[in-house]
């Protein structure tokens, strides 16, 4: 096989990978997993997983054991309101869905040799690298297809500390970076950041739950526009407020290094 149709291949396999990650909201709905203690309100669903998952990882973004009270009380508030499986089958409810959550999708895909060569055995996402619950980026995104806006629960951790108590405006703007992304790629397939923009207006609380909220601007072609502000959870105090640029990618940007 020549270098030009290996590439070609590598291609197609993490193009269907990249359409799986998209299609993970418009599957049908599920029934949630709960490990949270105190969780006490019915389950409600969420998106199922993708075919290209050979088995089922662990779901990051589910409640655990550190989460506060007022981020379980916002969880339960935008879960309420998720599709719930009815009888037969048959799906009813409410606006909002909520992602899941995994450290590594890659490592589930099957791809083959060819995805093999951008898949490294210890990448890890980012935001979901660190193993004790609760020390750094714990969140929950819910996406509203109808409004095609996105909410992010955020519950920053100890390890997350910049200023003294304060949370660190690189670890705000990892989670601006990865809620607006996110919604991007729901809105418009695999997509990569080109531009962002943040105003830091108030330091957010070290261990304090903020709302990250995320709004579709505009769509040009290959640019996806979104507006992103993060809030004190009653909305009151306006922390952070960032413009995003989503430029949508054919998969071969990736495998040819940009
Ligand atoms: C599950 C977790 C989700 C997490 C999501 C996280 C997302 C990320 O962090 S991605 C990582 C960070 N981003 C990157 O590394 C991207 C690096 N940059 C690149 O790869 C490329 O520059 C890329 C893909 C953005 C654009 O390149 P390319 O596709 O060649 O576009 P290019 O032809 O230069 O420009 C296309 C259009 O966009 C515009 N454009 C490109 N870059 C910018 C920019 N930075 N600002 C404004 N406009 C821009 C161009 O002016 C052009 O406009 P027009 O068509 O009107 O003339």
């Amino acid at each position: 096989m020549t270098h030009e149709s290996h590439r070609v291949q590598m291609a197609r396999s993490l193009g269907r990978l990249l359409k799986g990650f998209q299609s993970l909201t418009s599957l049908p709905a599920m029934r949630a997993q709960r490990s949270h203690p105190s969780a006490c309100v019915p389950c409600r669903t969420t998106v199922a997983l993708p075919s290209l998952f050979s088995f089922k990882p662990r779901d990051f973004s589910l409640p655990n054991s550190s989460w506060s009270s007022e981020m379980m009380r916002l969880y339960d508030h935008y879960n309420s309101q998720c599709e719930v499986e009815a009888e037969r089958g048959e799906t009813r409810g409410g606006p909002w869905q909520r992602l899941p959550s995994y450290n590594r999708s890659l490592k589930y895909a099957t791809g083959g040799v060819y995805l093999s060569k951008i898949i490294q055995s210890r990448a890890r996402l980012f935001t979901r690298n660190i193993r004790e619950p609760g020390a750094a980026f714990e969140y929950v995104l819910f996406v509203n297809k109808e409004e095609q806006r996105c909410v992010c629960i955020f519950q920053a951790g100890h390890l997350l500390e910049g200023p003294p108590g304060h949370v660190h405006g690189g670890a705000i703007a990892t989670m601006i970076d990865n809620v607006t992304g996110t919604h991007a790629t729901v809105l418009s397939g695999p997509v990569m950041t080109a531009n962002l923009n943040i105003n830091y207006r108030s330091p957010v609380p070290l261990g304090s739950t903020v709302l990250i909220e995320s709004s579709l601007d505009t769509k040009e072609g290959r640019k996806t526009f979104i507006s992103c502000k993060v809030t004190s959870t009653d909305g009151s105090k306006l922390h952070t407020e960032a413009t995003a640029l989503f430029l949508s990618i054919n998969v071969s940007h990736l495998l040819r290094g940009g």
